[in-house]
């Protein structure tokens, strides 16, 4: 469970350049709720998954993760709690190593880390059973690194890493942004099956209003650091794309003819 108790954050507080990026956000997610997060370019959406996953600190309010106070909490201290996944693939894997080598180091995660003689045949055998899950062959590619794979399989390594051991709170940072359409909805299918498994509370900031409906529980759009929509369960999947644009503009109060919402 994520609780966020008026939560505001502040970027060059006090100089002409001041971004009010979080304004006083009250949120909490449930255990194993699948949000979609939506908002206009700069409406705080990453800001929001940042201040989840410690990147910085609210300049006020209070963050919960299962019931521990994590606001002052470093991001490597939350590590233990949190699985992320940004845009570029090329983020969240070594692409010097091989895939082994890297989901060995996923396996590792929230443990203490020390030098190890190379991969045990026992979790050999645990990598090759993911790997084959993703249909995409990798499991007789073991000894590859990472750095020959395409964006589309390195972002489904990527995701395998993420919850190789199963985090408390998974955060999806765009994640299929820079993905082909194709790719992107095989990564998309992927993230739901591995979602649903594991049961995951999982937050997924999307530009793509018809996946922002179709995945997951629970969808909120921000604005201006704020949430103007909170909708869930059969009226969340009842939506359609014109709905949230109208509902958009309504929370708002402003004129449909602005076109500062670009999403898909
Ligand atoms: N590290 C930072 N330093 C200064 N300003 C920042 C920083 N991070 C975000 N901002 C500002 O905070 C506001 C919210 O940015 P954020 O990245 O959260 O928006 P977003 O909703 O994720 O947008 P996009 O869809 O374009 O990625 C923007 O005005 C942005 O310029």
């Amino acid at each position: 469970m994520i609780t966020l108790t008026d939560c505001s954050k502040y970027f060059h507080r006090g100089s002409v350049n001041e971004v009010f990026a979080l304004n006083r956000i009250n949120l909490q997610i449930e255990e194993g709720d699948f949000v979609t997060v939506i908002g206009s370019n700069g409406a705080g959406k990453s800001t929001l998954l940042n201040c989840i996953a410690g990147c910085f600190f609210p300049d006020s309010g209070r963050i919960l993760i299962n019931n521990h106070d994590v606001t002052r909490w470093p991001e490597y201290r939350r590590a233990r709690f949190i699985s992320r996944v940004f845009q570029d693939p090329l983020l969240g894997t070594c692409p010097s190593a091989t895939i082994e080598q890297n989901l060995a180091l996923a396996l590792l995660r929230g443990k203490r880390r020390g030098l190890r003689r190379g991969v045990k045949a026992r979790d050999r055998q645990l990598f090759r059973d993911r790997l084959a899950q993703l249909g995409l062959g990798l499991e007789e590619r073991l000894l590859d690194r990472v750095g020959l794979l395409s964006g589309g399989q390195r972002q489904a390594l990527t995701m395998l890493m993420a919850t190789m051991v199963r985090p408390e709170v998974l955060l999806l940072d765009e994640h299929i942004a820079a993905l082909d359409p194709k790719t992107a909805n095989q990564i998309l299918t992927l993230t739901r099956d591995i979602v649903a498994e594991q049961g995951l509370t999982t937050m997924m900031i999307t530009h793509n209003m018809h996946h922002a409906i179709n995945f997951g529980n629970r969808l909120i759009m921000l604005h201006q650091g704020r949430i103007i929509l909170d909708v869930r369960g059969k009226k969340k999947s009842g939506l359609t794309v014109e709905d949230l644009v109208r509902q958009f503009y309504e929370a708002q109060g402003e004129d449909l003819a602005l076109d500062s919402m670009l999403l898909a």
